[in-house]
C-alpha cells in the first residue's frame, strides 16, 4: 500500500507560481529520467496550465530534458476542429511543443479533433484505444508519472464538472462531455479512474475565484459538489498555488 501524501504549496502571483510549476516539472522530469523511460506527463489547458507550458519553454534546463523519454497526454481536451485556437492542444504547442525540436511527433497523443470521429463519444473512445495502446499489462491506460490539472471556479478539473456524469464514470478511461458549462460544449476528457492512477496529480489554480474551490477541495468535500476533491494522485497530490488561490 503506497503512502498517499499532499502537499499543498502557495507562491505570491500567477506568474511566479507559473514559473515555479515550470521549474518543479521540469527537475521532477530529469530526476524521473535518472530511474526510467519513457516517462509519461498529463498536458492540463487553461490560462495558467498554458502559462507553465510557455514558462517550461523559456526555461533553459528544459534542453537538459531527454524529450525522446517523455510521452505527452492531455487530461482534456475541447473538441474542435483540428488546430483550433482554443483547443488545447494548440495553445501547448505554440507554448512549448513546436520549441521541442527533438520531441518525437509519435511521443505527443493529441485528444482527436472533430476532423476525425464523427461525435465526441467516438472522439473519447479513440483516445482509450491510443491510451490502451501504451498501458501496461491489465491497465487501461499508461501509469502517468505526472498529471497536471488546471480548476475552474466550480472546482472542475479536466472537463469533469459539478453534477455532471463524467464525474462519476467508471470502467472506462475517457468520457464524452456534452453540455459543458464552460465553453466550448463539447469535450473529451480522462475519467478520475485514469486520473488517480497516475502516482502525482498537480493541482494548479491561481487568482481569488478560485479560492472557494481549492478551500472545497483541501476539505474533502463530496466530489460531486467538487470534483477537485477527487484529484488525488496515486502517491502525491500536490496543490501549486498563488497566495489568492490560497486566500481560504
Ligand atoms: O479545457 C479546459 O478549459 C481546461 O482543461 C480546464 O480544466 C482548465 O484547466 C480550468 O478550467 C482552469 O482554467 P483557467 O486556469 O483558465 O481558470
Amino acid at each position: 500500500m503506497s503512502l498517499q501524501s499532499r502537499l499543498v504549496v502557495v507562491h505570491p502571483d500567477a506568474q511566479v507560481l507559473a514559473e515555479a510549476a515550470a521549474s518543479r516539472l521540469l527537475t521532477r522530469i530529469l530526476d524521473l529520467q535518472s530511474v526510467r523511460s519513457p516517462v509519461h506527463v498529463v498536458l492540463t489547458g487553461g490560462t495558467v496550465g498554458i502559462k507553465t507550458l510557455a514558462a517550461v519553454a523559456a526555461n533553459p534546463v528544459r534542453d537538459a530534458v531527454d524529450w525522446t523519454g517523455v510521452h505527452l497526454w492531455w487530461g482534456d481536451e475541447r473538441y474542435l476542429p483540428a488546430g483550433d485556437a482554443d483547443r488545447n492542444e494548440t495553445q501547448a504547442r505554440e507554448a512549448l511543443l513546436d520549441h521541442l525540436d527533438v520531441l518525437p511527433a509519435d511521443n505527443v497523443h493529441a485528444m482527436p479533433s472533430t476532423d476525425g470521429e464523427h461525435d465526441v463519444d467516438e472522439a473519447a473512445a479513440a483516445y482509450a484505444e491510443e491510451l490502451a495502446r501504451y498501458a501496461p499489462e491489465g491497465a487501461s491506460a499508461p501509469v502517468f508519472d505526472i498529471t497536471l490539472l488546471g480548476m475552474g471556479p466550480d472546482a472542475h478539473v479536466a472537463s469533469l464538472f459539478p453534477g455532471h456524469p463524467g464525474g462519476t464514470v467508471t470502467g472506462q478511461s475517457t468520457v464524452g462531455v456534452r453540455s459543458s458549462p464552460k465553453p466550448p460544449p463539447e469535450r473529451v476528457s480522462l475519467t478520475f479512474e485514469t486520473i488517480q492512477a497516475s502516482h502525482e496529480v498537480w493541482i494548479i489554480a491561481a487568482g481569488a475565484e478560485k479560492a472557494d474551490a481549492v478551500k472545497a477541495g483541501l476539505d474533502g468535500a463530496d466530489k460531486a459538489e467538487a470534483p477537485v476533491a477527487a484529484a488525488v494522485g496515486a502517491q502525491l497530490t500536490l496543490w501549486l498555488l498563488d497566495s489568492a488561490a490560497a486566500g481560504r
